[in-house]
């Protein structure tokens, strides 16, 4: 199996405060992994770090053998926890944005997705629901043809039956070499999409391993096994 990711001994602190304190992983291709942790664990943090966005206070990252960087960027499909796009840009101008943007924007299949799901491509992003604006950004990162997607929290505001549906596209775009990682609280909902999950506590590695394992040897499911070991 081919790395993608490679972390070592990486370490983030804010002040005295550390985020992740040193987490080493391998993550290889082709696969769709959870990154599950109570609030404040760290999994924002190290999407920042995977994406360039921040820098490690010690360690090393490895994204298809690059330091994060623009040449890592170009494969990184990142929906970040906050939006960063113009609220007022209207679904139209936010489909050109990405294809000026992004050469692997594939627009027939985001312009599909959004008919499906009923968002008018003339309405701006900032008249939107909640949820339906959480829809459009995840359409717009899932229709890039990336090698590594790196999607926080992607589906909290959305209702279940679009949830079931944003499930199944997802599931439909991923190419086999692809990498997926989902960090979500709503366990339940998408772990039977997940091959792995990456438990964090308290910005370390509590478990990383693959889901059937982790059901197996615990006896329950990856929702029960994260309220049994956070248990507050
Ligand atoms: N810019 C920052 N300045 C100071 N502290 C920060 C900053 N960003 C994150 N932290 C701290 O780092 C820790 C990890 O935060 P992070 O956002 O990565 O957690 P999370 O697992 O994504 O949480 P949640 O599930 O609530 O989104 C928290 O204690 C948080 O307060």
């Amino acid at each position: 199996m081919t790395a993608l990711i490679e972390l070592k001994n990486l370490t983030k602190t804010f002040g005295r405060k550390a985020a992740l304190s040193q987490v080493s992983l391998t993550i290889p291709e082709g696969k769709i992994i959870g990154l599950l942790g109570p609030n404040g664990s760290g999994k924002s943090t190290l999407f920042k770090l995977m994406n360039g966005l921040l820098r490690p206070t010690s360690g090393e990252i490895l994204i298809n053998g690059l330091a994060p960087g623009m040449e890592s960027k170009k494969i990184i499909s990142y929906l970040p926890e906050r939006t960063y796009l113009n609220e007022w840009m209207k679904i139209r101008d936010l489909l050109a944005f990405f294809r000026d943007f992004y050469p692997d924007f594939d627009e027939v299949k985001a312009k599909e997705i959004l008919k499906v799901l009923s968002l008018e491509e003339n309405h701006p992003l900032k008249t939107l629901s909640k949820g339906n604006k959480e829809k459009v950004q995840l359409i717009l990162v899932m229709s890039r043809k990336s090698k590594l997607y790196l999607l926080d929290e992607p589906i909290g505001g959305v209702d279940p039956a679009a949830r079931d549906f944003i499930l199944k596209t997802i599931l439909g775009n991923y190419m086999e070499d692809s990498t997926m990682i989902i960090s979500t609280h709503l366990i339940h909902d998408i772990e039977q999409i997940f091959d792995d999950v990456i438990l964090l506590k308290e910005g370390e590695v509590y478990a990383y391993d693959r889901v059937d394992h982790l059901r197996e040897e615990n006896e329950k499911s990856i929702d029960a096994l994260f309220r049994e070991v956070f248990k507050c």
